[in-house]
């Protein structure tokens, strides 16, 4: 089933994504100890930034020490460098969690003393992340590439037809850095929700193909037609021209 949260304002988006991720949270914890959620990178740290540590009320209610953290992908790079998603969860959430003195989550990040410039051990990281990653994850936070990719799994790349793996090196991507782990397919359909957020009028060609009525094989119309709870939070802008409805979270 696939949900469409859409606001006029960046800000509401980051209010409405933080309320939702809330009540999934507190959901999960009623009958759980952990609550295991998965983010993704670019975009998608402001978002976080803005709407689970800037607004007090929010962030004052979440269980951070209950929270087990996974990437939905991340770049073969060391845990300080630039690209690497950790960096950016890091200087979003994790450094500013410190700043007010809350408690941190578990994040399981990859195992930097297995990098190496050779990509010998790229398969050695994959399969050591996958060790770590639960059976099922309470919820995944992803985005939308222009291109229609989410996680690193982009279109027409052979790793849309995964299925031993639940976690795959991709030494190609064509958005870079080109080495890279990611979530595959059974990862995403064994989740419990899955959540997009995508802004700006550069999202709505790709929208307007993914919301369709032909099919397209994207690796984002794959997770919406997913038996998972799949939801889209989305501005005006990225949904100029899509023919869906859309509510409020
Ligand atoms: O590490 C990555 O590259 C991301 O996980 C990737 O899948 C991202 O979510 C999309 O490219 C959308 O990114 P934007 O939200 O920045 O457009």
């Amino acid at each position: 089933m696939v949900q469409i949260y859409s606001y006029e304002q960046s800000d509401d988006i980051a209010n409405a994504v933080a309320n939702y991720i809330l009540d999934i949270q507190d959901h999960v914890l009623k009958t759980n100890t952990v609550f295991r959620i998965a983010v993704s990178g670019g975009s998608l740290g402001k978002v976080l930034q803005k709407g689970l540590i800037d607004n007090q009320a929010i962030r004052s209610k979440i269980a951070w020490d209950k929270w087990h953290v996974y990437f939905s992908d991340e770049r073969l790079v060391n845990l300080n460098h630039e690209d690497s998603n950790y960096t950016l969860f890091n200087e979003m959430v994790l450094k500013p969690l410190q700043k007010f003195n809350l408690p941190l989550p578990r994040v399981v990040t990859i195992k930097e003393d297995l990098l190496d410039e050779s990509r010998i051990n790229d398969a050695m990281i994959a399969s050591e992340y996958e060790h770590h990653l639960p059976s099922v994850l309470d919820l995944v936070l992803l985005g939308c590439g222009p291109d229609g990719h989410t996680c690193s799994l982009f279109p027409n790349h052979k790793l849309l037809k995964e299925t031993s793996k639940r976690i795959a090196t991709i030494s190609d991507s064509p958005k870079p850095p080109s080495r890279r782990i990611t979530f595959t397919f059974p990862v995403l359909e064994n989740s419990s929700n899955i959540a997009f957020v995508a802004e700006g009028e550069g999202k709505a060609p790709v929208l307007r193909q993914i919301f369709g009525e032909k099919k397209t094989n994207l690796p984002c119309e794959i997770v919406n037609n997913l038996p998972t709870r799949v939801s889209w939070f989305v501005d005006n802008q990225a949904l100029s021209g899509v023919s869906v409805s859309a509510s409020k979270y």
